[in-house]
């Protein structure tokens, strides 16, 4: 309940959520007015004191109802906007999130991630839109009960017992509810996960009937219907719930009309006025049953996104000595000792201890069989993870591996790479050094610069992969990393890229660390490290 209040009040602001409660409320109050303008029409007919049209009562009707009409216009304009920028406040503030934690949290909740943005927080703005009916419902609820106590307390009475009754119902059956929208949820989270297998794997179950009936129902078929039984006995007991109150209310009123119209000394009068509001009382009550379904939806995802935002801390790299490191001023990176393994399990690959050191413009390859955890040592010098003892140094500096600047130190190309479709890291590119890379690279027939785009990134795996070199070039940064960068490119190029592309690019002054299994060009290298069992050998 904290996380749903703190929610609303962290995005609305204290000022905004008892200016738009206090509109809610207003807009409660006209509703009600209008009842009671009814109910004393109905009273003046009943005793035969209304015989010709009342001007004045004629311009109370119409002052009510226009009052009304712009009251809720504005209300309604005002959780528009609202729920319209809280939708959009929190996917960016969770993409933020996401994009300010450390990778391993990313990883993890990559599924919870997606889930959120796509399923959670649209339930969350659906049933802020509801809270236009619900503030208004609840007005008039409160109202037309405060109506009967003024009209008869017996009738009140007996609305309140059944109204309690209503209320213990639908509270013993919360639990329950929020366990079935619990596991609701979690299935919704499972068939997005499933949505993406099949999307990132399509190709193979192109190529597979059995592969795609197998995902198909596995992932989508078995959830689906978990999910619809799931989502039946929840909505079932809420609407369940809701008969429930509409019976008791209808108990109320027959009761009213069959035994205390002529068991009590009530005045007909003051009969016809209560039933009359009791069923507006009825009607407001079936606005907010029937948003109830919604709202507890809407809770479970408020939890679920708050429980995410929990499981993805920012990455509070502590910049201390990193602050003063100028990377233009790189000279060497020395690593003492550094150790890391994955998860908490003692069969867990373990890395270490390592040590290397790098000196500005020297070529670094690192070999090793596959497991034998190179890509690992990259990760982790890399920043990725934080090693469990260790040291890293750049220039005699001691360095967070986990802070900004030390990461700023590096240009990648990982072996699983993503190739945006744009520069990303500079607004105005150098055109005349791209023109010279794309044709280095000899793709400079395929691709051009348009903007800050590329023509295209339709290009085959080698291609794509030179092209994400020159990217990782074009960024000047002191150290490149590359993974397995010429296991996808032909064998004439990747002569060119040991004896051409690489000399050139360490005569410009680079710095290159790269994991290669070419053993025919181990010899270009300044330094040959192999990788064995989690621990780095120099050869
Ligand atoms: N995220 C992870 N969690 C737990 N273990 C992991 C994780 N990633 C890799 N490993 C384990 O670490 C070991 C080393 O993997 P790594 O990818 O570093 O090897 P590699 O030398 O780069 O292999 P390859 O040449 O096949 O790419 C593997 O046994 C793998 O099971």
């Amino acid at each position: 309940m904290n996380s749903k209040k703190s929610l609303l009040i962290q995005h609305l602001g204290h000022k905004n959520l008892l200016k738009y409660s206090a509109i809610g409320v207003i807009a409660g109050i006209l509703n009600f007015l209008f009842i009671f303008l009814a109910t004393k029409t109905i009273d003046l007919i009943m005793s035969g004191s209304y015989r010709f049209f009342d001007w004045r009562l004629c311009l109370q009707f119409t002052g009510v109802i226009l009052t009304f009409i712009m009251v809720r216009l504005t209300l309604t304009k005002s959780l528009i906007q609202f729920s319209q920028s809280l939708l959009w406040k929190l996917r960016k503030d969770l993409v933020q999130r996401s994009l300010e934690s450390r990778y391993p949290s990313i990883k993890r909740n990559e599924n919870d991630i997606r889930t959120a943005l796509m399923y959670d927080i649209v339930l969350i703005h659906d049933a802020i839109l509801g809270l236009i009916e619900i503030t208004t419902a609840s007005v008039i609820t409160l109202g037309c009960l405060a109506y009967l106590v003024y009209l008869s307390p017996v009738i009140f009475g007996v609305t309140a017992i059944a109204s309690i009754v209503g209320i213990i119902v639908h509270r013993s059956s919360l639990i329950k509810n929020r366990l079935e929208f619990n596991e609701s949820h979690r299935l919704e989270s499972s068939f997005l996960s499933g949505v993406n297998d099949i999307l990132l794997g399509c190709k193979e179950l192109f190529m597979s009937k059995e592969k795609s009936h197998f995902i198909f129902k596995n992932k989508i078929n078995d959830i689906g219907n978990l999910s619809i039984s799931t989502n039946n006995r929840a909505y079932t007991r809420l609407i369940n719930n809701a008969l429930i109150g509409q019976v008791l209310l209808y108990a109320v009123i027959s009761f009213v009309v069959l035994f205390i119209s002529i068991s009590a000394s009530i005045s007909h009068q003051v009969i016809v006025k209560s039933v009359f509001a009791l069923i507006y009382f009825l009607g407001s009550l079936q606005s907010v049953v029937s948003l109830l379904p919604a709202f507890s939806r809407a809770s479970t995802s408020v939890t679920k996104l708050s429980e995410l935002t929990e499981k993805l801390p920012p990455s509070t790299a502590p910049e201390g000595s990193g602050a003063s490191l100028n990377i233009e001023n790189f000279e060497m990176l020395d690593i003492r000792q550094l150790r890391f393994h994955y998860g908490e399990f003692d069969s867990a690959f373990r890395i270490g201890p390592v040590d290397l050191n790098l000196s500005k413009g020297e070529l670094v390859f690192i070999y090793g069989g596959n497991g034998s955890g190179k890509t690992t040592l990259i990760n982790l010098v890399l920043g990725f993870y934080k090693p469990d003892s260790g040291s890293i140094k750049i220039n005699d500096l001691l360095i967070d591996n986990q802070s900004d600047s030390y990461k700023s130190l590096y240009s990648v190309v990982f072996a699983d790479f993503y190739l945006f479709d744009q520069i990303l890291s500079v607004e105005e590119p150098d055109l005349n050094l791209w023109e010279r890379y794309f044709q280095l690279f000899q793709i400079n027939e395929k691709v051009q610069l348009q903007g800050n785009s590329y023509s295209t990134v339709q290009l085959s795996t080698g291609q794509r992969k030179r092209l994400a070199l020159i990217v990782a070039l074009m960024e000047h940064k002191p150290i490149l990393v590359l993974d397995e960068w010429a296991a996808d490119q032909d064998p004439e190029f990747r002569s060119t890229f040991y004896f051409l592309i690489l000399p050139l690019l360490k005569k410009e002054g680079r710095t290159i660390i790269a994991i290669t299994h070419d053993d025919r060009y181990y010899d270009c290298a300044d330094s040959l490290y192999k990788m064995e069992n989690g621990c780095l050998e120099r050869i």
